[in-house]
């Protein structure tokens, strides 16, 4: 089976870092760091996840050429203000390894970190096989103590062949705004997808797995939809806007990162919307993931003007206007919706 070896590795090592985030995000709330605004021990968690994914992919990979294309990069740790910083990732890093359990671990060295790290420098492309990691998607909910995201994916000759997501505090039962009362509030999913095969979803902590598909709905007054959480990541006036057009009831559901993919990819809603404001652009790792665990679910994700997402450019995903996701039935009828609503944006300029 092809991408077999790849896929193990990219579940263990998404499963790993999200313990070292579960960890930092816990002393996090339990202090009271986050209420003065002090960003360090995010940067340790998005650091330490990285260092973690770079490492165990080289490791359980050793046969292959490794090109890691990931967000964050070690230039502030190697300064002298960012040794302490350094070592409490280290730390971090060298025990969320021991609880792991394998006998071949071996302590990392604070050197050790730095290059795993900077195995993410890979700028990816069209040709070969990279893989694409946001150690923390959704910083900003991290830190709120709400949803993030560890969102792992490989592409192969610039297509995403497998993603794994791994999304520590989404229920494992449905959040879509027409939920049903459910008996379990257990948190923490793993979505993984492989191209042909279909998109599956576990219990973070370790379970049975389960075939998870996007939702049927095709008339738009029972769908609902996601945004981000954060208003300047995204224009909450831009979807409201097109949910009118649509005939959407439902208010939307606002969460962080790309948990919005794997909630959409089991149906617990039947859009995912997305208008950066002007000048922004948006980074692979934000994607990735998420379009293959919604496509092999499946659901479609492209631009505002419906062309498929390219991810063969090298870090940055261009896109026209924003990026929309929903399933093939309500296809055509959002794209419309989109359409009109910034025709109208425009002539209101
Ligand atoms: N002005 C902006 N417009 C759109 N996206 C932005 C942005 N600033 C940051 N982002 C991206 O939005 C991501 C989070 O998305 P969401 O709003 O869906 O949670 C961030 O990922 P990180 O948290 O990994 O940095 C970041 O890459
Ligand atoms: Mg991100
Ligand atoms: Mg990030
Ligand atoms: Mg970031």
């Amino acid at each position: 089976m092809p991408y077999e070896k790849e896929f193990a590795a990219a579940k263990k090592a998404a499963t790993l870092a999200a313990r070292l985030c579960k960890k930092v995000q816990k002393a996090l709330l339990q202090s009271d760091v986050h209420s003065k605004s002090d960003k360090s021990p995010v940067t340790v968690a998005d650091y330490g996840s990285q260092a973690l994914v770079s490492f165990i992919l080289e490791r359980e990979l050793p046969s292959e050429p490794f090109s890691l294309v990931a967000e964050e990069d070690s230039g502030d740790l190697r300064k002298e203000s960012g040794q302490d910083t350094l070592k409490r990732i280290t730390e971090l890093v060298n025990d969320t390894l021991a609880s792991e359990g394998s006998n071949s671990f071996s302590t990392l060295t604070t050197d050790d970190v730095l290059a795993a790290i900077d195995g993410g420098k890979s700028e990816g492309g069209s040709v070969g096989r990279h893989w694409v990691l946001d150690p923390i998607d959704g910083t900003k909910g991290f830190v709120r103590g709400d949803q993030y995201a560890i969102a792992l994916a490989l592409l192969d000759e610039g297509k995403v062949v497998l993603g794994v997501l791994a999304c520590p505090n989404l229920p494992l039962a449905s959040i879509g705004s027409n939920q049903q009362l459910s008996s379990s509030n257990e948190v923490g999913c793993l979505f993984f997808a492989k191209v042909g095969d279909g998109t599956y979803m576990q219990a973070l902590g370790g379970s049975t797995q389960t075939r998870v598909h996007v939702c049927d709905i095709d008339n738009p007054e029972e769908a609902s939809f996601f945004e981000s959480f954060e208003a300047a990541h995204s224009s909450h006036d831009l979807s409201s806007s097109i949910a009118e057009k649509l005939g959407v009831k439902a208010p939307p559901v606002r969460i962080d990162s790309q948990a919005k993919y794997g909630a959409l990819s089991r149906g617990d809603g039947a859009i995912y919307l997305r208008f950066p404001h002007k000048g922004y652009r948006e980074k692979i790792w934000d994607h990735a993931a998420g379009s293959i665990v919604v496509t092999e679910a499946g659901g479609i994700a492209m631009d505002a003007a419906g062309n498929p997402l390219d991810f063969s450019k090298g870090k940055f995903l261009d896109v026209v206007s924003g990026i929309i996701v929903t399933n093939q039935k309500l296809k055509a009828s959002l794209l419309r919706a989109v359409k009109e609503a910034l025709n109208e944006k425009v002539s209101s300029l």
